[in-house]
């Protein structure tokens, strides 16, 4: 199966005053056609500066993005990327969900006579429909973070990065946030994901890549991060979060 996306030796150093900070050291990696690919690390990884990167938002000091082949770092607009980083901000709390995704989607250069149609597909799929009409600010948290998804579909990109898609929400809306998901993956749009739930990696992730100190770990499905971390009982396999504890202290930065 074809690359969707080719990260390659991507290099981050923060300058702040007279300081340094390496954020970020040769990280690559792939994904492909209807992939998801979760990014796990402890704070301060370097997780939300891969994603910043990819979506455009932030220059790398070195390395590539590639976008079905093509280097996407410095343009300003990747239409083919929908990105959601989530979170109580990003909307006008008294403008309605429809008005709100009118907005977004000119920003996603969604044709003017094509943004209804797009609007009620993108509603449809996170399944906030009813409340198209609704204003952003009676929507509770996890109605916002459905509504973040439906702006980062806007335009049908091919890749989604979702930035702790599912953190702050009670189970059951994060389970339905991680169906949702699911069924973006089965109709073949590939998802880099960041989460700091391991039941969520575990039930939504193709490849996992274990992130430490800005380096890659290690690389796999969730079986060979539980095999790689060398965590055995006797009854039954390890699950991701023993794993990943029995390696989290490798993985903090000295
Ligand atoms: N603008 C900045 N200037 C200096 N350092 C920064 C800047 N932004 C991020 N950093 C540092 O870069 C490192 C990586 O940050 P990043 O937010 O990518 O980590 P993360 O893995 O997403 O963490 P978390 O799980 O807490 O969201 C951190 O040590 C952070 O303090």
């Amino acid at each position: 199966m074809e690359n969707i996306l080719e990260v390659k030796h991507l290099k981050k150093i923060y300058h702040n005053k007279q300081e340094e900070f390496h954020a970020l050291d040769d990280i690559s990696f792939n994904i492909k056609k209807g992939q998801v690919v979760s990014l796990l690390g402890p704070n301060g990884a370097g997780k939300t500066t891969i994603v910043s990167i990819i979506g455009g938002y932030l220059l790398p000091t070195e390395g590539q993005v590639l976008l079905n082949g093509q280097n996407i770092i410095g343009t300003t607009h990747h239409p083919h990327i929908g990105v959601s980083f989530g979170g109580e901000l990003g909307f006008y709390h008294r403008a309605t969900a429809a008005q709100n995704l009118a907005f977004f989607a000119d920003l996603a250069r969604v044709p003017y006579r094509q943004q209804k149609t797009e609007i009620t597909r993108v509603l449809e799929i996170v399944n906030l429909s009813n409340v198209a009409k609704k204003k952003v600010g009676q929507f509770s948290k996890g109605m916002t973070q459905r509504l973040h998804i439906a702006r980062a579909l806007l335009g049908n990109p091919q890749l989604l990065l979702l930035d702790e898609p599912t953190s702050g929400l009670d189970v059951e809306i994060a389970k339905s946030i991680r169906d949702t998901i699911k069924n973006l993956a089965d109709l073949g749009i590939s998802i880099l994901l960041t989460s700091h739930t391991m039941s969520e990696v575990e039930a939504l992730a193709d490849q996992i890549i274990l992130i430490g100190a800005g380096r890659i770990f290690s690389t796999g499905t969730v079986a060979d991060i539980v095999k790689e971390s060398q965590v055995s009982h006797i009854d039954r396999p390890a699950t991701l979060e023993e794993s990943y504890l029995a390696l989290a202290p490798e993985l903090r930065r000295k």
